[in-house]
C-alpha cells in the first residue's frame, strides 16, 4: 500500500540546508507514517538537529517540498506549529520557577481557559510522576525530572506530532528507560514521534523505521532488522555431536568456516528467515542435523559504524572504530532499504 504526503504525518523531499559555504542537508527524503516512532541517527554534526529544527518551523530550509501534519511548511508554518510539540536539547523549563509554574505559563501559552489549564495541568504532573516535586522550583530537580517536565509541557497542547531532539541524552538508565515508557504510551495514543539520538539502542527498541543521516545525505532507511541485513557480520552457526555429521555437513555447506574442535560450522548469513532456511534445507538433503544452531545477526552498532565511518554513541561512551572496515560497505549499504 501506498501512502500520499496528505496521509503521512512528516514527509521531505529534496531537503536542502547550508550554513555559510557548508552544505548541512543535501538533498534528504523522509516519510513519516502517522502514529509512529521515526529515529534520525547520525554522528555528531550530520545535521539532525538542523532537520528537526526546519521540520518543526524554527529554521527555513534551502530547498525542498516539506509537509507535516498535513501542511505544507513553506505556506502554512502557524498551522504545522498549532501541531507540533518540540523538546529539544535545549528545554524550554525556566528553572527559577516551580514545574507547576512553568506548566500553567504553557497553558496560558497555548490560551486554556483557567480551569482547563489547571486540570491539564495536574494531570500531566501525575502522569510524568512529578506531583511530588510540582511546588518545588525546577532548579532542584535532577536531569531526569527536568526532561520530564519539559516533554510535559510540550503536551500541554495536545500536540499529534513530537520532535524529540536527543530526549534521553545525559539521563542514567533508569530514567531513560521512563522515559521510553511515556514515548510507548503516547504513541499508543496515535502520536507521531521524530527522534534523533545518538543511543544505537534506543532507535532499537522505540523505533518503527529508522534513517541513518550521514554527509547531507540519508544512506540507509528501514527497520532496525533490515538495518542489520545491510552489514556483513551476520552468520549461523551450527554445532554437531558426531564427527562423521559433522563431516557430512561441511560437504554441503562449503561456504561455511570449520572447526574442527569444536565441531562446528560457521556459514554466513544475513539472518533472514529466508537464508535460514535454505541453510537447514541443504543440511536436509545431506541428511544430517545439527545438534545446536544459534543466529548472530550484527547489532546497530555495527550497522553505524559501517555506514558512517564512526562508531555510534555520544562523546565519552564510544567504542574503538575501525574505519577501513566501514568503507567496503557503506557502497552497497547506501541502498535505501524499503
Ligand atoms: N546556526 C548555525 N550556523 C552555522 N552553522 C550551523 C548552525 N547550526 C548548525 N550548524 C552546523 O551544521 C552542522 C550540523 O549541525 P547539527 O546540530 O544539525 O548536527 P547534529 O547531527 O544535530 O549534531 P549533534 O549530534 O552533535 O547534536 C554542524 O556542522 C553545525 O556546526
Amino acid at each position: 500500500m501506498t501512502t500520499t504526503t496528505d496521509e503521512l504525518a512528516i514527509s521531505a523531499t529534496g531537503l536542502r540546508k547550508s550554513y555559510g559555504g557548508t552544505t548541512v542537508l543535501d538533498g534528504v527524503d523522509l516519510r513519516v507514517p502517522p502514529g509512529t516512532v521515526f529515529s534520525l541517527l547520525g554522528p555528531n554534526g550530520a545535521g539532525k538537529t538542523t532537520a528537526v529544527q526546519i521540520l518543526s518551523t524554527l529554521v527555513t530550509a534551502d530547498a525542498g517540498t516539506l509537509r507535516v501534519a498535513g501542511h505544507d511548511l513553506a505556506t502554512d508554518p502557524h498551522a504545522v506549529r498549532a501541531a507540533i510539540g518540540v523538546t529539544g536539547q535545549f528545554s524550554a523549563v525556566d528553572h527559577m520557577i516551580t514545574g507547576e509554574e512553568n506548566m500553567l505559563l504553557m497553558a496560558d501559552l497555548h490560551h486554556l481557559p483557567r480551569d482547563e489549564g489547571r486540570r491539564f495541568t495536574a494531570e500531566l504532573l501525575a502522569r510524568f510522576e512529578l506531583t511530588g516535586a510540582a511546588g518545588k522550583p525546577a532548579v532542584t530537580y535532577s536531569g531526569g525530572m527536568r526532561r520530564r517536565l519539559d516533554l510535559a509541557m510540550t503536551l500541554v497542547g495536545s500536540p499529534r506530532i513530537i520532535f524529540l531532539d536527543e530526549p534521553t541524552t545525559g539521563l542514567d538508565p533508569r530514567s531513560r528507560h521512563n522515559m521510553w515508557d511515556i514515548i510507548r504510551e503516547l504513541v499508543a495514543g496515535g502520536v507521531t514521534v521524530f527522534l534523533t539520538t545518538q543511543y544505537l539502542e534506543e532507535a532499537d527498541r522505540l523505533a518503527d523505521r529508522i534513517a541513518v543521516l550521514n554527509g547531507g545525505r540519508i544512506v540507509a532507511q528501514g527497520t532496525a532488522e533490515e538495518l542489520k541485513r545491510l552489514v556483513p557480520g551476520g552468520h549461523i552457526r551450527l554445532r554437531f555431536d558426531g564427527a562423521a555429521a559433522y563431516e557430512r555437513a561441511a560437504g554441503a555447506l562449503r561456504d561455511g568456516t570449520r572447526d574442527d574442535e569444536s565441531l562446528s560450522l560457521t556459514v554466513p548469513s544475513g539472518g533472514s528467515q529466508r537464508e535460514l532456511r535454505a541453510v537447514l534445507d541443504r543440511l536436509d538433503t545431506a541428511g544430517v542435523e545439527a545438534d545446536g544452531l544459534t543466529v548472530h545477526t550484527p547489532d546497530l552498532d555495527d550497522v553505524f559504524l559501517a555506514l558512517t565511518g564512526h562508531p555510534a554513541g555520544p562523546t565519552g561512551t564510544t567504542t574503538s572504530a575501525s574505519a577501513s572496515a566501514s568503507v567496503a560497505v557503506s557502497a552497497a549499504a547506501e541502498e535505501t532499504v524499503r
